[in-house]
């Protein structure tokens, strides 16, 4: 397939159109163009590794087509993308035919989707619907698929899935990989010669480590897991296989049959011990009870698939969902096939964490202090369940590096709690009507020219009277890390400073109550709950009112070791610079910026001001410094809690941890120290005693040390 820029944007704006539900025409029209829609994005996706829809946006064009086919079925052709396997066929290599076709996955998205595919297997198996019927769940590894071929017990044959039919040969490349065993004693069960098939993936670490190093050595970095990993296997030579460190993940036979021909994969009985046989024959396969399961209903294999969508995140591997399998082989076989896919398993898909959308122009953001950072305005599309129409550009630097442009096709993710960000532009979507992002000289709010200091990436509004900045450091003074001021956030801030009640920090304390509490949506009793939270935050420690000024590189460690150091605040008015790095872990920067802003008349004017108005500005007994711990078995150690704690609360575990020098981070990884296991541990303890480097401790061994 080849399509120029114009017709790729085309296909893009007509995919996206269909989308949104404007479809045009007949149904025969429909079913013709989602049909080549449907080839076009497989070519980007199978061949060109390079998407443009997300695999959803992708899923519902095909249900179109599926809907309209179904309706008219007249309208179905034997090369329509629903009747057939996307083809990863690339010509590269040697096609040979699959022992048994080798189809795709129906899809499901929810508990309700696989209630309903429930539905339909028990009427193929002319089941009542309340009867129980077991599934296994496993992982769906979002790699490249292998298909593996032993006869006499040695390995003789893999292949890509390619086309279903025909795969590509690779068995050179396949004998590299170390988790795929040369030999295998598959004669045990009566098998002479079987065709299995996994999937080649990498591990997210040994990615991202392939990618530093890329880094490191100047060369372009590979984009992510998958596309590495069905690269990886498709290199020209063995070594440079060796090299990509793939491995392979085996999830089911495809075919067995004897030394007579006759099937020998039935006699296994259910998909469950065809896995445990293939673990006993030295593959590697979704470990039972961890990755996989078997249960006796769909609503289990539902609960299942949510808890690992949650838990996505912390696995070492790239998955795209769970695959649900009727777990009974001869079940299986009932069921049958379509000639897209088995009707006994669905894949069950995780939130998409990556859309594509049009970046229709660019707002800016000031900061507290005074950062100016872009803001992409994008035509609004779902990523990971939310909807985003507005992404972080970061810096100049970070629109310059991506080559940005307005009217680009962008490429965004969202994967875990990670902010959503551009990944790309779609460049080779472009048809010449993008134009450039023009770079601010001067500050939206205030007018002031903007600075950049060296080696810094982000522009500065210097003016700290500036009213983007003011906003925004009262936004920050209010905050539950500075002020604390209990049910003040941005909305209150926003919604007084309208009412023209907030030209600085000091308004803060001069709020006018009875307004507020006959402005819509407040009342009395807000009103009064507000100030009681004001009262209360004027009696803060001085490191927090210090910290709430927002002098720039003034963070809260300095701010609490200034205030061990002075009596009031307003000490700093005649300090130097010297007398600020005299304390242990000032450096001059802080102290630099810190003297600025006391030489400045205003500034001491608002401490001054502050007081007059109640706020407290003098060391307190929380400003004192506390005896910190500096040994002890746990100093500086990375560790975890998981399963239930029987003697103390999870929170009050970590609360001694830490006041025993401890980290809390919150994923079993190679950094993790130790690991504090209560009752009923699950994953985590099984996932640390494989990296094998983590210490486990029981509640009651870490009382002990404790001690
Ligand atoms: N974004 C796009 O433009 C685009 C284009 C084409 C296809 N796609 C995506 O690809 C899907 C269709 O691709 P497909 O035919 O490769 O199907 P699929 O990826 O949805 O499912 C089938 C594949 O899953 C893999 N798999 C991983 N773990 C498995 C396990 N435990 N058991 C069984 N199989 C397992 C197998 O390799 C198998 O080939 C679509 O639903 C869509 O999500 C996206
Ligand atoms: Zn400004």
């Amino acid at each position: 397939m080849q399509a120029t820029p114009q017709q790729q944007a085309a296909f893009y704006q007509q995919s996206k159109d269909y989308l949104a539900g404007e479809a045009p025409g007949e149904a025969a029209e429909q079913a013709s163009e989602l049909g080549a829609l449907l080839r076009y994005h497989e070519w980007r996706y199978y061949v060109q590794d390079d998407p443009v829809l997300s695999d959803k946006e992708y899923d519902e064009l095909f249900k179109l087509l599926e809907g309209i086919e179904e309706e008219n079925p007249d309208l179905i052709t034997p090369d329509s993308p629903t009747q057939r396997v996307g083809s990863d066929l690339t010509g590269d290599f040697q096609s040979v035919p699959h022992l048994v076709p080798m189809l795709s996955l129906g899809n499901s998205y929810n508990a309700e989707d696989l209630a309903e595919f429930d539905k339909q297997v028990k009427r193929m198996l002319n089941m009542e619907e309340d009867e129980e019927l077991a599934y296994a769940v496993e992982p769906k590894y979002d790699g490249g698929t292998i298909v593996l071929v032993y006869e006499n017990d040695q390995l003789v044959r893999a292949a890509t899935r390619g086309n279903g039919v025909l795969g590509e040969e690779m068995t050179h490349n396949a004998r590299v990989i170390r988790s795929i065993p040369l030999t295998a004693n598959f004669s045990k069960y009566g098998l002479h010669k079987v065709e299995i098939r996994g999937e080649v993936i990498i591990r997210k670490d040994r990615f991202l480590e392939m990618n530093k190093q890329r880094a490191a050595a100047g060369q372009t970095l590979y984009a992510n897991p998958r596309n590495t990993a069905t690269g990886g296997m498709r290199m020209k030579s063995p070594t440079e296989v060796a090299d990509k460190n793939l491995e392979a993940f085996i999830y089911s036979f495809g075919y067995g049959v004897d030394a007579d021909g006759n099937d020998a994969v039935e006699a296994l009985g259910t998909h469950t011990r065809a896995m445990d046989v293939l673990t006993e024959l030295g593959f590697k396969v979704p470990a039972t009870d961890y990755e996989r399961i078997s249960v006796g209903n769909i609503g289990a294999a539902a609960g299942f698939c949510v808890k690992w969508e949650e838990q996505r995140e912390e696995y070492p591997y790239e998955i795209d969902g769970m695959v649900v399998k009727v777990d009974d082989l001869v079940l299986q076989e009932r069921a049958g096939y379509t000639s897209h896919h088995p009707r006994w398993a669905i894949a069950y898909k995780f939130a998409a964490r990556q859309a594509t959308t049009i970046l229709e122009g660019v707002d800016y953001q000031i900061g507290k202090i005074g950062t100016i950072t872009p803001v992409a305005k994008t035509v609004p599309v779902s990523l990971a369940g939310v909807m985003i129409s507005s992404v972080s550009l970061h810096n100049e630097d970070f629109i310059r590096d991506k080559d940005l442009r307005i009217g680009d096709k962008v490429l965004l993710e969202r994967a875990g709690d990670v902010i959503p960000y551009i990944v790309k532009p779609l460049a080779d979507l472009r048809d010449g009507t993008e134009r450039p992002i023009e770079f601010l000289t001067e500050c939206p709010f205030c007018g002031t020219g903007l600075v950049r200091a060296e080696g810094a990436a982000a522009v500065r509004c210097p003016n700290y009277e500036c009213t983007g900045r003011t906003l925004q450091r009262i936004i920050f003074h209010v905050s539950k890390a500075s002020m604390d001021i209990d049910g003040m956030g941005k909305r209150y801030v926003d919604i007084f400073n309208e009412q023209g009640w907030l030209n600085g920090i000091a308004d803060v304390y001069r709020l006018p109550y009875d307004e507020i509490a006959a402005l819509e949506g407040f009342g009395k009793r807000s009103a009064a709950n507000l100030e009681k939270a004001v009262d209360k935050a004027k009696q803060s420690p001085l490191w927090r009112v210090l910290y709430s000024l927002s002098i720039h590189h003034f963070g809260k460690k300095a701010s609490q070791l200034v205030a061990q150091n002075i009596d009031s605040a307003l000490d700093l008015e005649h300090w130097t610079e010297e007398q600020f790095t005299n304390i242990k872990d000032i450096g001059p920067t802080v102290a630099q910026n810190v003297t600025e802003w006391y030489a400045d008349p205003s500034n001491v004017a608002l401490l001054r001001e502050l007081a007059d108005l109640g706020v407290n500005i003098y060391q307190t007994e929380a400003d004192k410094p506390q005896a910190a711990v500096t040994e002890g078995p746990f100093i500086d150690k990375a560790m975890l809690f998981t399963g239930s704690m029987q003697q103390l609360s999870r929170k009050e575990a970590q609360n001694k941890a830490k006041a025993a020098g401890a980290r809390i981070v919150s994923a079993v990884s190679g950094k993790l120290d130790i690991l504090v296991v209560g009752e009923k541990p699950g994953s985590k303890l099984k996932k640390a005693e494989a990296l094998g480097t983590v210490k486990i401790m029981t509640e009651q061994e870490f009382l002990d040390t404790l001690g």
